[in-house]
């Protein structure tokens, strides 16, 4: 269980509050107005972002300082691939930060590849490939670090519809594979609908406890109310 305790972090004159806890295997939408704050909650508990009040635990520990050490794997919506390297070796990154894979590691780069339905693409640029599987290539590199947190920052926010709702449909298949709990920030309902279980609602300086997700829905509050359409 990730435990977040009277926690608060600012920047300038903003400021946010969180205290609540997600069950293990979750999945986790983080919805809200834009510049709420829900980018800020994931690098709260990523440790990207230093708190001035409280703790986060994970399994009932407070977790290190060092985001390297915390057990999670975070996707931003640029997915974070380094250009001038190969598709196997932005995935590489995530088992060996210094790139010498041995020949293992080498035929678990390509697994994870093959996985997300990359197998063969081994050798590619990020710019040789399309929106899609530059998304599927962040992935096969969480796959591989296999960090039982998941952190997903609008990482598909610039594809269209039909290849958003693919994408939300694998990280579903593979975070029912990994046993991972699942933090996804969305701008769109829909994702929350498609994949989550539970919806935390950032406004008003506060990360709110999780809802679940039919019940947000249901009784959609004034912040989300909105862009629910409701
Ligand atoms: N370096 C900074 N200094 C001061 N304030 C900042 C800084 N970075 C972000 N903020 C403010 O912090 C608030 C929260 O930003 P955050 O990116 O977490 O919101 P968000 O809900 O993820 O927004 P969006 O949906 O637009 O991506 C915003 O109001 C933003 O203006």
């Amino acid at each position: 269980m990730l435990t977040i305790e009277n926690a608060r972090t600012g920047m300038g004159d903003f400021a946010l509050s969180a205290d609540l806890s997600v069950g293990d295997g979750r999945r986790v939408a983080v919805l809200g107005p834009s510049g709420a704050g829900k980018s800020t909650l994931l690098a709260m508990i990523a440790g990207f972002q230093p708190l001035t009040e409280g703790v986060i635990k994970w399994q009932g520990v407070k977790m290190s300082d060092d985001p390297a050490d915390r057990p999670i794997s975070i996707v931003f919506q640029d997915n974070n691939l380094f250009p001038h390297l190969t598709v196997a070796q932005n995935v590489g990154l995530g088992v060996r930060p210094d790139l010498r894979l041995t020949s293992d590691d080498r035929k678990r780069v390509a697994a994870a590849l093959a996985r997300v339905g990359l197998a063969g693409k081994e050798a590619r640029k990020p710019a040789q490939l399309s929106g899609g599987q530059i998304a599927r290539v962040a992935l096969a590199r969480v796959l591989l670090r296999d960090r039982p947190l998941l952190l997903l920052d609008e990482p598909f926010g610039a594809l269209g519809p039909a290849l958003r709702t693919e994408m939300l449909e694998l990280v579903g298949e593979l975070v029912a594979e990994t046993k991972a709990t699942l933090w996804m920030v969305s701008h769109n309902p829909e994702d929350a609908r498609l994949l989550s279980d539970e919806v935390i609602l950032v406004e008003g300086g506060r990360a709110h406890a999780p809802v679940p997700t039919a019940r947000i829905f249901e009784h959609p509050p004034d912040a989300l109310r909105d862009y629910l359409g409701g």
